[in-house]
């Protein structure tokens, strides 16, 4: 169950102060939120993850209060609790793909299992590319190692900043679908933050920022 209320947020004291609708999501059910260019989705993401701290307002995902815990319980809560997949590609450019996979695990404080990351790289196709380089892989493996990274811990929450955007309409079918998928396998909301509007007919709930 996640629930926002009265959410708003100010970079600075005297900037602008957005205002975001409230968002109830039952378990299971899944958000699309559309909006243009600099209205602030990224920024709802942000919060959503516990990354930003809102102004006013708050944040409950399964029973915790994002909004009531100190820094470093976010910070664990996110840990452990939550999948982000962001706009730009974030894996560790040192470490092959699957010590990244490992890295995710540890800062999760969530047991290894190799047959588990083996499963998840065979469904993204990239279990070949298991023990290659990151800088070796190619823009669609990046970003299905980006997925893989969000969701290896299986976390309660997937949140993904415009996943699909720069993607042909083949690829953003592949991408959403997996997705979906990965959030089914382990029970997860999946909120989508997005200016996208072909992935539309994936979901059932909609907010326009
Ligand atoms: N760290 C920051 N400090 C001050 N202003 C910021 C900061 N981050 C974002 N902003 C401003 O807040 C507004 C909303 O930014 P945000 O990134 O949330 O928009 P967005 O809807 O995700 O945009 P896009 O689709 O272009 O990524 C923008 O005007 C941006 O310039």
């Amino acid at each position: 169950m996640i629930q926002s209320n009265n959410l708003s947020f100010q970079y600075t004291k005297t900037g602008q102060v957005f205002g975001f609708p409230n968002i109830s999501l039952e378990k299971q059910q899944h958000l699309l939120i559309l909006g243009a260019s600099g209205i602030g989705k990224t920024t709802l993401m942000h919060l959503l993850a516990g990354i930003l701290k809102p102004v006013s307002g708050e944040i409950i995902i399964n029973q915790t209060a994002l909004t009531a815990l100190k820094h470093r319980e976010l910070d664990q809560f996110r840990g452990r609790k939550i999948g982000l997949v962001f706009q730009q590609k974030h894996a560790i450019t040192s470490l092959n793909v699957i010590e990244n996979l490992q890295a995710r695990l540890f800062f999760s404080k969530k047991p290894v299992n190799h047959n588990k990351i083996d499963a998840l790289l065979s469904q993204l196709d990239l279990l070949e590319f298991k023990t290659s380089k990151v800088n070796a892989l190619s823009e669609g493996q990046l970003q299905r190692l980006g997925i893989a990274l969000a969701v290896i811990h299986e976390p309660q929450v997937i949140l993904a900043d415009e996943p699909t955007s720069s993607l042909d309409d083949v690829n953003c079918k592949i991408v959403i679908e997996l997705l979906l998928k990965q959030a089914a396998q382990t029970q997860a909301h999946l909120i989508v933050i997005t200016h996208d509007h072909r992935i539309k007919p994936y979901f059932q709930n909609t907010i326009a920022l």
